[in-house]
């Protein structure tokens, strides 16, 4: 079954239209790398997979079902800007997301379940590098190890789909290649769905399975929103990854 499908999917805000007739689908596992111009519209689809958007005409289904009407922890994003809790450290910052999911009212967990919580917080810390990490607060952290933790954060909850706005782009380039590493490394262990978006057409093809180019099909100069972004393209790119592609 598929985990995602867009059918006929439009987008539009007011009078301009955003995204027309999107069809997509994706199987669990797949790993998905948007690509397009500035204002296509890549990050207000992201934002439908999360739950936070509707789709204005067309149908969207999670898991063969309506799309869930919020977010859930089946879905989790991590946008470039960090989304750790500067008051906490580091893996307080990661049993935060599990004691507000099983202790929806105290957002505190006590006994057998915060010792639970505690191994599954510092397993996952050890997936992405930050074992060592683990009593530092974030103002202690670089700016690559900080983007670990608001990966952690997601994983924790196990999402099926991970959506990725953009994660490396305010970091410094070799730590942009670590990053490559840790997100291969997790994803081939771990085996979620994710759906990213990035400038970087070297990035999209290392990291996806498949690359989406999103783009308009028709362009009207005098009234740029009168048409919308689709998928123009979509790229088998399992040969080629893992590897360093310079275009
Ligand atoms: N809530 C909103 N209300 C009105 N217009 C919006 C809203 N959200 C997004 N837009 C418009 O939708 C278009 C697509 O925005 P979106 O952020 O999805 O593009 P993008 O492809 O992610 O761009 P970038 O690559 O620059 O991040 C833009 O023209 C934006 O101004």
């Amino acid at each position: 079954m598929n985990l995602v499908k867009a059918k006929n999917i439009w987008k539009t805000y007011g009078d301009s239209i955003i995204l027309e007739n999107l069809n997509f689908s994706m199987k669990e596992g797949e790993f998905c790398t948007l690509v397009g111009p500035s204002g296509c519209g890549k990050t207000t689809f992201l934002r439908m997979l999360l739950g936070v958007e509707e789709p204005s005409k067309g149908e969207l289904l999670f898991e063969g079902e309506d799309y869930p009407k919020e977010p859930s922890d089946e879905r989790g994003i991590v946008f470039q800007r960090y989304s750790t809790l500067n008051h906490l450290n580091v893996i307080d910052n990661v049993i935060i997301g599990l004691e507000f999911e099983k202790s929806k009212f105290f957002g505190k967990l006590f006994g057998e379940q915060k010792k639970k919580a505690v191994e599954t917080a510092d397993e996952i810390l050890k997936a992405v590098g930050l074992q060592d990490a683990r009593n530092k607060f974030p103002h202690e952290l670089s700016g690559g190890m900080k983007q670990r933790l608001s990966i952690a954060q997601s994983l924790v909850k196990k999402p099926k789909l991970l959506l990725l706005d953009e994660p490396f782009g305010a970091l410094d380039p070799g730590i942009s290649l670590d990053m490559h590493e840790l997100l291969l490394d997790i994803h081939s262990k771990l085996n979620f769905a994710v759906v990213m978006v990035t400038h970087d057409i070297s990035e999209a093809f290392k990291l996806g399975t498949r690359v989406l180019v999103f783009d308009k099909v028709k362009v009207d100069e005098k009234y740029p929103n009168r048409y919308g972004s689709t998928i123009v393209n979509d790229i088998d790119s399992s040969n080629k990854r893992g590897r360093n592609i310079s275009l």
